[in-house]
């Protein structure tokens, strides 16, 4: 059997398109969703997924404004801008570009951020609204690794799923929504005892550890949907190239469904950002929100 390859980068256009179109609706209001992204530093990886995140965000009829800040930068001078932002009733949605240099510290800033502002639902508020199942800013790569799976398998209801990876980022909150939408949630990590042996019995795998090609095929249980999160750069053959968490060519062998890398997670978290940014303005406005989004 050969795998259904999960095509996130046409889900994702799809999500973008239904953003696009109910920002539309907004209508004559002047005023539209708007989005701030802080980001500071200079990394290469991060400039390029900046640069991204405010072309669709324009595409998509909202208000984009960047913060570029230097590698330098004090804590307190971050904080000046976060304050700044939450103030300003133009920015709907405010995401500070992780990860930041070490003088910074990072939990301080996250819980700085507005929590109905709160884009990439970080936020101890946020966090724990999820968790204890009220409405809550839902981080944007496992609402999108969610999308992907519901639009794949329907109701998610008493299915066995194992997330590989327990970061505050994917792998936490990633078991929060699983067990919402009422799975057996199994989270294993680096010090877990025979992960093959785990993740074997996964009808939903997810993998979130940065590390390439960690999942081997002989690890998935057959027809399994398998969802990889790692975006790693490796240098191949003389070349560099993008390899997820998971080994592509084994496991396609082996499971039901797989999302590769590019082209799977990746095109939805930015497209999840969009819709949480939306999420933001409805709520802040009082008007419907998008269906499926958080
Ligand atoms: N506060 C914060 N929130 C984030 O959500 C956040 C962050 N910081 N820091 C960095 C990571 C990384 N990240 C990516 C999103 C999309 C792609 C993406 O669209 N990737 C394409 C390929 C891109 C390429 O070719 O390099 C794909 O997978 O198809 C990648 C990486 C969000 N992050």
């Amino acid at each position: 059997m050969t795998a259904d390859i999960i095509d996130g980068k046409a889900f994702a256009a799809t999500v973008r398109a239904r953003v696009a179109a109910r920002v539309a609706e907004l209508g004559d209001n002047e005023m539209v969703p708007g989005l701030a992204v802080i980001l500071v530093g200079d990394d290469p990886a991060s400039q390029v997924y900046v640069r991204n995140k405010r072309k669709q965000t324009i595409e998509a009829g909202m208000r984009s404004e960047e913060v570029r800040l230097g590698a330098d930068t004090s804590e307190s001078e971050l904080l000046q801008h976060i304050a700044r932002l939450n103030a300003d009733p133009t920015i709907h949605g405010i995401l500070v570009q992780l990860p930041l240099p070490p003088q910074i510290d990072t939990l301080r800033v996250l819980d700085a951020v507005d929590p109905a502002k709160d884009v990439d639902g970080f936020h101890v508020t946020n966090v724990g609204r999820l968790a204890t199942g009220q409405a809550a800013m839902v981080p944007c790569t496992p609402l999108g690794c969610l999308m992907l799976l519901k639009d794949r398998l329907g109701s998610l209801a008493g299915r066995e799923a194992v997330v590989v990876g327990r970061s505050n980022i994917v792998g936490k909150p990633m078991a929060q929504l699983l067990l919402r939408e009422n799975c057996t949630v199994t989270v294993a990590h680096s010090r877990t005892r025979d992960l093959a042996e785990v993740c074997r019995r996964a009808e939903i795998l997810v993998a979130a550890v940065g590390q390439p090609r960690l999942v081997k095929g002989d690890w998935i249980r057959p027809g399994a949907t398998v969802i990889d999160v790692g975006i790693n750069r490796i240098e191949e053959d003389g070349k560099s190239r993008l390899v997820g968490d998971v080994d592509f060519a084994s496991a396609i062998e082996v499971a039901g469904a797989i999302t590769p890398v590019p082209g799977g997670v990746g095109p939805m978290t930015i497209a999840c950002l969009l819709a949480n940014t939306l999420t933001a303005y409805c709520r802040l406005h009082d008007v419907p929100e998008l269906a499926g989004a958080a």
